[in-house]
């Protein structure tokens, strides 16, 4: 992989901030002295011991000791004592088993912990586009995103979804304005990055299948795109029996994946604990933007999740993200009978196979922006139109978001309900 050609001219301008640097040497060399780093003296810390109870009745307890690392500057990469990032590697042998970790320490697997797997995203975004890039993304596309994309001043093009996800012929037809061997031209504006949710997308729910990942990046391979995997929802695949649905990453031979993870739906949302993981090349680009950005995600945090996995072990994580599968699904499937007892005849979905998202297509409605901003809003009724997640600025869409997650059976008893005569209130004006 010419790893150099996908470095947009900001990321390769980027150097390591002579501060970090002797953090890392410190952090490598315990028994230096320094009086190099600006550290605060954790002994003005108010904060003295925490105890955190789990529901499982175990406790991340940080005695005094503890609280003068948890409360002090770390590593821009991720925590190393006690260390995250050795449960990252653990998790990425157990469920990816990345071919890229059997390649040269200087191309191999590396990671970066970043502040939710939307610090990474953006970081990964202004590490790989420059403005005026072609740049390829699924269509509809989660809408956190677009938001980051849309300022770059450069061209999005959509490839077309279905209820599996990214439709490899979509990507070729978009690809055949470009031959592949352009993509040794430097000068040439063929896109050099796919965007993609690979399971329980956001907002259509839908699963790539194995299939379909290795047409994709078999195609990625022949025109020498970058995948940026966003899988938030990879411990939210619903066919608990089975092993997960493959990542990139698992078939990743080239180093052309980078993968975004996320503990938001099983860990916690509020903590903001992710991670990029990928060929060391990209990564190295990340970790300097984290230098010179956010410098590193909270060492408390990252050392309460090490602490929790430390004494889960594999299995025990492996038995908590069993019972969050089945939670979502539990939920997914009122959120499915609701739909049918309410929306039968009136709109159409496909069941998601994992996430917290069900896509509605509302039957005869060309765009349901209005409804839902309007007569929905009037009923009491929040969803999302579909147009927040056009690639496209302005494009209609028949689609809504709902978001199964947290609605009670009730709730969605009620909001589906409640829909209906929205769009049948709607669906008189129309007649009129
Ligand atoms: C595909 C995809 N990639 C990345 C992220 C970000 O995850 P994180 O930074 O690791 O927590 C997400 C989170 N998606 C959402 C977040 C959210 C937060 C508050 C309120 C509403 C929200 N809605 O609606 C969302 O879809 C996602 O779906």
């Amino acid at each position: 992989m010419n790893f150099s050609r996908f470095i947009s001219r900001v990321s390769a301008a980027r150097k390591e901030s002579p501060i970090r640097e002797t953090t890392r040497i410190k952090l490598q060399n315990p028994e230096v002295i320094s009086l190099a780093g600006g550290y605060p003296n954790p002994a003005m810390f108010p904060f003295q011991s925490a105890e955190i109870k789990t529901r499982d009745g175990l406790k991340v307890q940080f005695n005094e000791e503890d609280m003068k690392t948890a409360l002090q500057y770390s590593a821009s990469q991720g925590n190393r004592a006690p260390d995250l990032l050795k449960w990252v590697k653990k998790l990425h042998v157990k469920y990816h088993n990345p071919p890229i970790m059997k390649n040269e320490e200087n191309e191999g697997f590396a990671a970066c912990v970043s502040c939710g797997s939307q610090d990474g995203l953006i970081k990964v975004f202004e590490m790989l586009v420059n403005p005026g890039d072609n740049v390829l993304l699924d269509d509809p596309c989660y809408s956190g995103t677009l938001a980051m994309v849309k300022p770059m001043d450069c061209n999005l093009i959509p490839v077309t979804t279905d209820h599996h996800g990214l439709q490899p012929n979509s990507l070729l037809s978009v690809l055949e304005k470009w031959k592949p061997e352009s993509s040794h031209d430097p000068k040439s504006d063929i896109p050099r990055v796919l965007y993609t949710i690979p399971n329980c997308g956001n907002p259509t729910g839908a699963t790539q299948t194995l299939e379909r990942k290795k047409e994709i990046y078999a195609i990625a391979q022949k025109y020498d795109l970058v995948i940026v995997e966003d899988d938030p929802y990879f411990f939210l695949q619903f066919n608990v029996s089975e092993t997960p649905s493959p990542s990139y990453q698992a078939i990743d031979v080239d180093g052309r994946v980078i993968r975004c993870d996320s503990m938001s739906k099983v860990m916690s949302s509020g903590l903001r604990i992710g991670w990029i993981s990928g060929a060391y090349p990209f990564i190295q680009r990340l970790i300097l933007h984290q230098q010179a950005s956010i410098l590193h995600t909270s060492t408390f945090v990252q050392m309460t999740i090490s602490r929790l996995l430390d004494q889960w072990g594999l299995e025990g994580f492996e038995n908590h993200t069993k019972n969050v599968q089945k939670f979502y699904k539990e939920r997914r499937d009122a959120m499915i009978k609701y739909a049918t007892k309410w929306l039968t005849g009136l709109a159409e979905w496909a069941e998601p196979e994992g996430g917290m998202f069900l896509w509605i297509k509302l039957i005869g409605v060309d765009d349901t922006t209005l409804l839902i901003k309007k007569k929905a809003l009037e009923k009491k009724v929040l969803l999302l139109p579909g147009s927040a997640f056009g690639v496209v600025e302005g494009t209609s869409s028949s689609f809504c978001r709902v978001s199964y997650s947290f609605a009670t059976d009730e709730e969605m008893d009620e909001v589906s309900r409640l829909f209906v005569c929205s769009i049948v209130v709607k669906s008189t004006v129309v007649q009129v």
